[in-house]
């Protein structure tokens, strides 16, 4: 990060930088030239090693697919992540997050604090939260199960970490011959990693299969599906829904609907977990704020009431002060910090902040030849001093409070499908399920800051940049996230 940042400062809002093998990329943070980028998804596609490796692991599912492939999955998939949809898993979220509160009870003698690795609960809640919510299948994560499918999920982004230096071969790889031959081929590579990453996508596959057959029975026949599955109303259950109803041309095939499981586990997993476990780092040092929520929490109890032992969408999303923490964590810190696209064409790009040539003229454009690749800075646009002003480095929730702030932006519009923020990309492959995340936030923050108080433990975390931001103590190779947690008696 500090990287990006260093060069950010040195060179301004778009630059160009070299990558792995000398080729040249473009790097900017200007919001005409994302907003180009991300509204032209024909000519600014993602790169031919982010699709093979997506594509690779995932099959057809949304992450990896491209031009009317992505289209079609996207128009039978954007309807499932509507409000109206998103609302209907308030509850099973809820029951996620009092599991996981009583989880940590757990874990704390009655009346003193305990230092605990928040991240390993955060994580374990994301997945049972995208498990259920997503797939209607339960990991039985905040249970302590030990499924074949955590392991793999969670050797995913370390594995992928480690194949770095080949992954640029990948896209010549992966046109080696039909699939099984390659498949059969891979076995004899006698490299650690390969094989580990082998295994790890048998698992997934497998795993969604026979999660996708399930639920495509359960549909059909009509079968009656608890809570502790989702009650039917998980992603996939929804799509295969749909699927049924659409008329033939639009149709997913089998391949694409399981394909789904995997790309939304490994979209909605390190990203949520990441945002919670930041969010809750940053209120460890702001006990005013704890206090501030609580108060607010309580009050909305106290004034709309409480149904099934919660509050309803509508009222935690009327939260003011909780939605300024979770718009302000997810500016500042992004869990996805970057994205790229490679452009398939010539073409020239506008700039929002003209660009002093070498020889001095101002330019309002730059030219991009085909196959370069664009860097995309999530941190650059979401700390930009001129939209947010001078404190743009600074965690202040009044910006998204006081009217007077929130207008501001200097009159450069942000691409962004939430609060003006790049945090979830933009245009036609911005996150999908952004309100999914939202809700997921708010209701596991809601819950844990109601129930307990949290302080920082004095040890040095540092966040690194692999696909997503993961935090590990200073000096420590594990990821972990260390902060001292003390119970609250809950009111109502
Ligand atoms: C705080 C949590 C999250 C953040 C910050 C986040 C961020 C993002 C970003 C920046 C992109 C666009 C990447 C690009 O343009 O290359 C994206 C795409 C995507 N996200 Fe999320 N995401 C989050 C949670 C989720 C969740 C919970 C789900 C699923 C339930 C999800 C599903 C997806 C999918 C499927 C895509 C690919 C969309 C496409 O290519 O059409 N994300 N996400």
């Amino acid at each position: 990060m500090e990287y990006h940042e260093k060069f950010m400062k040195e060179y301004g809002s778009i630059f160009q930088v070299h990558g792995l093998l000398g080729e040249k990329q473009i790097f900017t943070s200007d919001c005409a030239a994302i907003s180009t980028i991300l509204n032209d998804s024909d000519t600014f596609r993602h790169t031919e090693e982010y699709d093979t490796i997506a594509t690779l692991i995932f099959g057809p599912g949304i992450i990896g697919a491209q031009g009317r492939q992505h289209k079609r999955l996207r128009r039978m998939l954007n309807p499932i992540f509507s409000s109206h949809n998103i609302r209907e898993l308030t509850g099973v979220f809820f029951s996620i997050a009092h599991k996981l509160r009583d989880c940590l009870e757990g874990e704390l003698p009655p009346d003193a604090e305990r230092e605990i690795n928040i991240l390993e609960w955060t994580s374990r809640a994301a997945l049972d939260l995208i498990g259920i919510g997503g797939a209607g299948y339960r990991f039985g994560a905040l249970d302590g199960s030990k499924n074949a499918y955590t392991t793999a999920a969670k050797g995913l982004l370390p594995t992928l970490t480690s194949l770095t230096p080949i992954v640029p071969l990948l896209p010549y790889l992966h046109h080696l011959g039909p699939s099984q031959l390659r498949r059969f081929l891979v076995r004899f590579v006698p490299w650690p990693a390969v094989q580990r990453f082998r295994r790890i996508i048998d698992v997934m596959d497998r795993t969604a299969w026979s999660v996708y057959r399930d639920k495509k029975r359960k549909v059909r026949e009509k079968v009656a599906v608890g809570e502790s599955e989702g009650g039917g109303r998980d992603v996939i259950s929804l799509a295969i829904a749909a699927n049924e109803n659409a008329d033939v041309d639009s149709r997913l095939t089998d391949e694409e609907l399981a394909a789904q499981m995997g790309g939304l586990i490994f979209a909605g997993l390190d990203t949520t977990s990441g945002a919670l476990c930041r969010t809750l780092q940053v209120l460890s040092t702001r006990p005013d704020l704890q206090r501030r929520l609580r108060a607010e929490i309580a009050d909305a109890k106290q004034t709309r009431g409480v149904e099934h032992g919660h509050l309803d969408y509508e009222t935690l999303h009327g939260l003011r002060c909780l939605g300024a923490v979770c718009q302000e964590v997810l500016r500042l810190y992004p869990p996805v910090t970057w994205f790229d696209r490679t452009s398939h064409v010539d073409i020239s790009i506008p700039l929002a902040s003209p660009l002093t040539t070498s020889t001095g003229k101002q330019a309002t454009s730059v030219p991009v030849l085909k196959g370069t690749t664009v860097i995309m800075s999530v941190h650059g646009v979401n700390r930009d001093k001129a939209l947010w002003g001078a404190d743009a480095e600074e965690f202040n929730i009044d910006r998204w409070l006081l009217p007077e702030r929130a207008e501001r932006r200097g009159g450069v519009k942000v691409p962004s499908v939430w609060s003006s923020l790049l945090s979830f990309g933009a245009g036609p492959r911005a996150c999908i399920g952004f309100r999914y995340a939202l809700l997921e936030l708010k209701v596991v923050l809601s819950v844990l800051i109601e129930s307990f108080e949290f302080s920082p433990t004095g040890k040095t975390v540092e966040w690194s940049l692999s696909f997503t931001q993961s935090p590990h103590v200073k000096g420590e190779d594990a990821p972990g996230m260390p902060l001292l947690v003390r119970r609250r008696a809950v009111e109502g």
